[in-house]
């Protein structure tokens, strides 16, 4: 779905989208990697963080990792991460729409508008649901993984981060990424509110989330490339239309 940037958007938040989008494209381009701080403002992001409270306060969150818990030394279970997708049309959850409107404008505008560099390579043929992910702060982590290892067509990986006041060094919860090709350099992502992250999804970004320590709230989305997604689809004789999830991400292809 070609998301047009909405004409109703005042100057400097067109402006904004314009500025964000050429950011993305560039450090896209030079490292695989993109942060974007202060991404929906302080309003919109509080609101966002009060729906997935209260999604999760819901219990409608799932085991995320194939990894079950982790007995450590003293037996004590370590959870791994929970998870939920949402559509973000539910009338619950107007807020993570627009969160994802606004992601959906910057990947399709950043795409335009990058027409020699790698994100110009893409054809956004779509995206999964927005997977809204909670870490139980009990030392919960996410091992070193890759998300699209096997090519199942998702190039781009978007988090946006929910988590107020976080302190890594008493919290934990660190992204770390491992870009290929960048040697023994590593990028390190503190999960701070308001915060939105792109990647590359594939072989070229490994990365893991280190043991939190206080709740830890993210949303994920990740978007299509057109060919790999046609392919991918083929190749599992899947009709290419999203069913559940929005994606056919069996488990081990998310490892
Ligand atoms: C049943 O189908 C699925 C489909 C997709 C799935 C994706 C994840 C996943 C992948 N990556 C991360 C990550 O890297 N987070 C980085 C961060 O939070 O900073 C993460 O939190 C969660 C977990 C389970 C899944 C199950
Ligand atoms: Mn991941």
């Amino acid at each position: 779905s070609n998301v047009v940037l909405p004409p109703f958007l005042h100057r400097d938040n067109r402006g904004f989208i314009e500025e964000i989008c050429k950011n993305v494209v560039s450090d896209m381009d030079a490292y695989g990697v993109c942060v974007v701080d202060d991404f929906l403002g302080a309003e919109t992001g509080l609101a966002v963080l009060d729906e997935v409270k209260r999604l999760y306060s819901r219990g409608d969150f799932r085991d995320g990792q194939l990894v079950t818990n982790l007995i450590t030394s003293d037996l004590k279970t370590i959870e791994g991460d929970k998870i939920t997708w949402v559509d973000g049309k539910e009338c619950e959850c107007k807020n993570i729409g627009l969160l994802i409107s606004q992601v959906d404008s910057i990947i399709v505008h950043a795409n335009k508008m990058s027409d020699n560099g790698k994100m110009g390579d893409y054809v956004i043929s779509g995206r999964t649901k927005a997977m809204v992910a909670c870490y139980p702060g009990s030392g919960s982590h996410y091992v070193k993984h890759v998300d699209n290892p096997n090519r199942d067509g998702r190039c781009i990986t978007a988090i946006y981060y929910l988590n107020l006041n976080w302190d890594v060094k008493e919290h934990g919860g660190l992204l770390r990424i491992f870009p290929e090709g960048w040697s023994d350099q590593v990028a390190n992502i503190e999960p701070l509110f308001d915060r939105i992250l792109f990647f590359w999804s594939d072989r070229r970004n490994p990365h893991e989330v280190q043991p939190a320590h206080q709740t830890r709230y993210a949303i994920t989305l990740w978007y299509f490339d057109a060919a790999e997604r046609e392919e991918a689809c083929r190749r599992h004789n899947i009709d290419g239309k999203t069913k559940g999830k929005g994606a056919v991400l069996k488990k081990k292809s998310v490892k």
